[in-house]
């Protein structure tokens, strides 16, 4: 693909402990990504997104890292890294590293140094700060439970730790701790990478150290040097390098901070993820709470990221789920019956792609992989669940409410197996599965989807090679319609005289396209043989006037 042509790419995000297994250990691991690249050359992806497989102790599955420059032994070797880097090269993929620099594993060499002593030389690459009396020095809360300052009874100092307490937030305001991780980093891009996704990237540079009113958000997101950080980053590492993918995480941000971090002349970052359309779930802005989606909310905040983003300049990265989402048929579509989650996976991937910005699969979305309604805390893996069980029961929610609500949100919905075919593990692993498979895998699986010309991953197959195809895709302008619609998502592009509307029906019933929108034209896609005013339940069609 040339150089100008990156933002035409369309992004695969694999999560290698689930994806495929080729040692029977029950974990995925490098060989199996290597085995699927076919399958993923023929769904026609560009790049492949891999969550973190360095050395780490996996107590958060790879994001607490404790050694940069070596492969995490469970997934393979460095050689079996390179194979897959020349193997996809070969086939024309392209391969984003996940890069962790907010924070690494208390297990990092740097940490078990920095925690010996207030006068270590590695001291100063973490936060220490004294508590007050007894109490942490500041009220702010993990994003996993708790209080986010660890004391260690080393030096009775605390360390902060904005996630788990096995990940230790790096300081860097430290100038020598800034040239390691770009050392770092230009290891990787020597080695062959071809872009980069940047764990939680918008919390590495802390402001004051003070009490909040909530849980201390304000003083490290988004903060103060944090564009003079990424500026410097680039310019040390990959910003010279042309065509080179970046994208940067940013948690609970603003669209003002998303221009600036992608604004080409600023040299920061080509593009990021945020997160505010997966909250519409969140009752008063609180995850582990039941409430039905919020539609409108959810086309208003996806347009005002639309508009706002280009008409600053930046670039966006347009995705309903990852790792740490629910699976998406399950959420905005309904996976009840088998025609339902098909109809509503392929309306959920046209209403998506047709958006500006790149867009990202997330592994199993292309055959329609569904939530797994565990029905027992045993199943759980993930120490964000394991954690907020825990909450839930001392803020008082019954056992079985508290399970209800993983059902819907716990981060394992999205991070069982890949369902590849209907023998036994669904073909992932032909040793016991380090989390369960879905029950669905007999009928919702890979080889099941290529053998069936109308399954969900045509659908996938199809929007790819469209916006390989149409410079609207990419570049049109958005123009959001029927905003305050409740069951219609739609919108247009335009392009010079070009002009490409999408309708999609997020409701199980008929609905009637509103007759000032004129829907005459050729059609691009429809989830269904044939379109009309009256819209199926979920059909979704997108027509060039
Ligand atoms: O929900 P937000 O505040 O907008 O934040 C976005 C996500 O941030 C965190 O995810 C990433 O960092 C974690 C620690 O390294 C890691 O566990 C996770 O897998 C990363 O993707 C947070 O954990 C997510 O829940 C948020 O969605």
């Amino acid at each position: 693909m040339a150089v100008s042509d990156w933002k035409k790419s369309v992004v695969y995000q694999i999560y290698p402990k689930s994806f495929n297994d080729t040692t029977g250990n029950g974990q995925g691991d490098i060989n199996g990504i290597i085995e699927k690249l076919d399958y993923l050359k023929t769904l026609g992806v560009d790049y492949l997104w891999l969550t973190p497989v360095y050395r780490s102790p996996m107590n958060d599955n790879g994001y607490d890292i404790s050694d940069y420059y070596e492969i995490n032994p469970d997934f393979g070797t460095k050689e079996d890294f390179k194979r897959l880097l020349d193997e996809a090269h070969a086939r024309g993929l392209k391969i984003m590293s996940d890069i962790v620099i907010n924070h690494t594993s208390t297990d990092h060499h740097w940490f078990v140094e920095s925690r010996q002593s207030k006068d270590n030389p590695y001291r100063d690459y973490y936060i220490w700060k004294d508590g007050i009396g007894d109490n942490p020095p500041t009220n702010w809360g993990s994003k996993f439970g708790g209080n986010a300052w660890q004391k260690d009874e080393v030096t009775g100092q605390y360390y902060l730790r904005l996630f788990d307490v096995t990940q230790a937030d790096l300081n860097w305001e430290n100038d020598k701790l800034r040239r390691e991780i770009y050392d770092m980093i230009n290891y990787w891009i020597d080695f062959g990478m071809d872009g980069f996704r940047f764990d939680v990237i918008n919390l590495i540079s802390k402001g004051e150290y003070k009490n909040s009113e909530a849980i201390g958000k304000e003083f490290y997101t988004d903060g103060p040097r944090v564009h003079d950080f990424l500026h410097e980053l680039n310019r040390n590492t990959f910003g010279d390098r042309d065509g080179f993918m970046t994208v940067g995480e940013m948690s609970s941000t603003t669209l003002e901070h998303c221009i600036a971090y992608t604004k080409p002349e600023r040299q920061e970052l080509s593009s990021v993820f945020n997160f505010h359309h997966l909250k519409v779930d969140y009752k008063d802005g609180e995850k582990w709470s039941e409430m039905p989606y919020d539609f409108i909310e959810l086309k208003n905040i996806f347009f005002k990221w639309q508009i706002g983003i280009q008409a600053g300049g930046g670039w966006n990265a347009i995705f309903w789920c990852n790792h740490d989402q629910p699976r998406v048929v399950s959420r905005f579509g309904n996976d009840a019956t088998e025609e339902n989650r098909v109809k509503s996976a392929k309306m959920l991937a046209i209403a998506l792609h047709f958006l500006q910005g790149t867009p990202y699969i997330y592994q199993g979305e292309e055959i329609g992989m569904t939530n797994l309604y565990f029905e027992d805390m045993k199943q759980y893996r993930d120490i964000e669940s394991l954690n907020a069980y825990q909450i839930m029961k001392e803020r008082g929610i019954s056992e079985e409410q508290a399970l209800r609500i993983l059902q819907h949100k716990s981060r394992d919905n999205s991070r069982s197996p890949v369902q590849w075919d209907d023998s036994e593990n669904a073909g992932f692993t032909t040793g016991t599965p380090w989390i369960e498979t879905a029950k669905n895998y007999q009928t919702v699986n890979v080889r099941q989807a290529l053998a069936d010309k109308n399954s969900i991953f045509y659908t996938y197959q199809r929007l790819i090679e469209l916006r390989h195809e149409l410079d609207i895709m990419t570049y049109g302008k958005v123009l959001p319609l029927l905003e305050k619609h409740p069951e219609l998502f739609a919108y247009e592009r335009q392009l010079d005289d070009q002009t490409v509307i999408v309708i999609a029906n997020f409701s199980d019933k008929v609905i009637y396209v509103p007759e000032d929108i004129a829907i005459d034209g050729d059609v691009l896609i429809n989830n269904y043989e044939t379109y009309n005013r009256a819209l199926q339940p979920y059909q979704a069609v997108a027509i060039r006037k």
